[in-house]
């Protein structure tokens, strides 16, 4: 067998993108007790991820308070931090993996990177969110709700939960490893705005709305009419 000399994590992570070897520096292990931020996370993984859409950089994340992993698409040179296009698309696996028409997620995933690739430089952030935040099994549930009418996010409720569960924190503090400064963030939702309150400037909000169809027009409806998404439906 041929001998090759595999570096480690770090020289893997240094050796070939200049915007990660400075957030790398960062002193901060996996349990935080270093950091006076309720939540770190530390970068502990890049490689390259070539795609249907394009080339890529994939980088892994784990964060501090539970070492919950996260990952990120990277495209192009973002070193300067400025402007980014930026989708931080929460988990959705019956959307993103399996083909549900219930939901908008999988084409706004699909179109995301296209976007990204189309621009030659952005950032597509999987967020670890799934049925924006209540769990795929709770998600679930919620759907066997609305099979009698009602909605999703009477269907939260019902279940105990908050209408949304999430919270950007863990997206804010990945993007500032890596040095981003200001994006141009595709979403309709107005509450994913707050990410300005943690300290990465919104520069732009860039529209990413998908047609509605058969079985996700009352979904698409109920964002727009409830949630407040800005959707012309
Ligand atoms: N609880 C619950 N979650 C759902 C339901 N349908 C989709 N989701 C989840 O909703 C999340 C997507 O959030 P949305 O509110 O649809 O859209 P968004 O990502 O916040 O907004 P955009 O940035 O405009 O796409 C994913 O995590 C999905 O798994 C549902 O009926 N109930
Ligand atoms: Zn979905």
């Amino acid at each position: 067998m041929k001998m090759v000399k595999i570096p480690t994590f770090d020289e893997i992570i240094n050796q070939d993108i200049n915007f990660i070897r400075q957030c790398y520096d960062s002193p901060h292990s996996l349990e935080c007790g270093a950091c006076s931020k309720s939540i770190c996370v530390s970068l502990v993984s890049v490689a390259d991820f070539p795609s249907e859409y394009g080339q890529f950089k994939i980088l892994a994340f784990v964060n501090s308070r539970d070492n919950k992993e996260h990952i990120m698409v990277v495209k192009g040179d973002i070193e300067d931090g400025e402007n980014i296009l930026t989708r931080i698309h929460s988990k959705c696996l019956t959307g993103d993996s399996l083909g549900s028409k219930r939901c908008d997620c999988g084409p706004q995933l699909h179109t995301s990177l296209q976007l990204i690739e189309k621009e030659a430089r952005g950032i597509l952030l999987y967020h670890q969110e799934e049925g924006r935040g209540i769990g795929l099994v709770n998600k679930l549930r919620a759907y066997a709700l609305q099979d009698y009418g009602v909605d999703t996010l009477d269907a939260n409720v019902l279940l105990g939960f908050k209408p949304d569960e999430r919270n950007y924190e863990i997206p804010a503090e990945m993007l500032k490893k890596i040095g981003v400064k200001s994006v141009r963030l595709l979403t309709n939702n107005p509450e994913k705005m707050v990410l300005g309150d943690y300290g990465i400037e919104i520069a732009e909000r860039v529209p990413l709305e998908i047609p509605p169809q058969q079985y996700d027009a009352n979904y698409l409806k109920t964002k727009q009419e409830k949630f407040g998404h800005y959707l012309h439906i």
